[in-house]
């Protein structure tokens, strides 16, 4: 039988996990989803006909799996309104909050709990989501594999050994979407400024996105090498890539990326265990 799974906030995240489950054949009758606000649930009850409900707690009462998935900043009132149900029912609890941990979350809980900490992104919605998970040492093997189940039918999951490496999948994964909507822009509008309609230009420079993706997944080649195939001496690409090098893409990327996961270590800090 499929596990029961209620998400605690019906937002972007818990939305993508659950078109993802949905489109992978997990029974819309065992997922619920819960939001304060109705009008935030009946687009998920009617795209996806999952179960809704506005009380966290009645919504726990018979899960297997709870998903945590409220913005890190209520993580903290939601946590301790469900304290008593989640003592009780003791389901295995994954939190997909970004930075706080799992001292904090067991604090606000009761503790004791089986709890997985994940950083999910929202490619999940079209299973090709990429999640980092890391389990505190109450999750058994058999809690594990829920959640490595879970997580895989909306993408790809990575177990880390150290929970502080949730820090760089939230920069190299989590948030990473975002860097990549953010080269769709930049393409189109450069695309523009070299004569081509902008829809012409978006639809291109996303479909050679995935292209790339699709060629890298699983390539023997490293990226160097395939981008190298791409380089024709004297070519095009090449005086494209030195454009890019020399302006400091590495660098640019890396400070993005270590700015990042600060702000999740800052977070962790700003709301953690009081
Ligand atoms: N958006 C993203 O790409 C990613 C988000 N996350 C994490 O997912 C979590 C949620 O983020 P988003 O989905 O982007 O936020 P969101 O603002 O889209 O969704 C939050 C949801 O929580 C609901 N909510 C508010 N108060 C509530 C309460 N007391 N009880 C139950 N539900 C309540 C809201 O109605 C809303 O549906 C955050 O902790 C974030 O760090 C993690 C990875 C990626
Ligand atoms: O921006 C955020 O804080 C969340 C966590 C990772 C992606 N979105």
């Amino acid at each position: 039988m499929a596990s029961r799974v209620t998400f605690i906030g019906a937002g972007n995240m818990a939305g993508a996990i659950i078109g993802g489950m949905i489109d992978n054949g997990h029974p819309a009758a065992a997922i619920t989803a819960t939001s304060p606000s109705d009008e935030i649930l009946a687009p998920l009850r009617e795209r996806f006909g999952i179960r809704t409900e506005t009380d966290n707690a009645a919504a726990v009462r018979d899960a297997d799996i709870v998903v945590l998935a409220v913005k890190p900043q209520i993580m903290r009132d939601v946590c301790e309104g469900l304290r008593e149900t989640l003592q009780r029912q003791r389901p295995l609890v994954i939190s997909v909050a970004a930075g706080l941990t799992a001292e904090s979350l067991q604090a606000w809980m009761g503790g004791g709990l089986p709890l997985v900490r994940c950083m999910p992104n929202t490619p999940s919605l079209v299973g090709a989501g990429a999640a980092g998970l890391f389990a505190t040492p109450e999750v058994g093997a058999e809690q594990r594999d829920q959640a490595t189940t879970l997580l895989e039918a909306v993408g790809l999951a990575e177990w880390v050994e150290k929970e502080e490496q949730l820090d760089a999948v939230t920069a190299v994964s989590g948030s990473a979407p975002a860097y990549f909507f953010l080269m769709f822009e930049a393409m189109e509008e450069a695309g523009v400024k070299l004569g081509l309609p902008a829809e012409t230009a978006r639809r291109l420079a996303i479909q050679t996105a995935l292209g790339a993706a699709r060629m890298a997944q699983g390539s023997e080649f490293t990226p160097d090498r395939l981008k190298r195939n791409v380089m024709s001496p004297g070519g095009t690409t090449e005086r494209a890539i030195e454009h890019l090098e020399q302006a400091g893409l590495r660098r640019i990327m890396a400070e993005a990326m270590e700015a990042c996961a600060a702000r999740a270590r800052e977070m962790a800090e700003e709301l953690g265990k009081r």
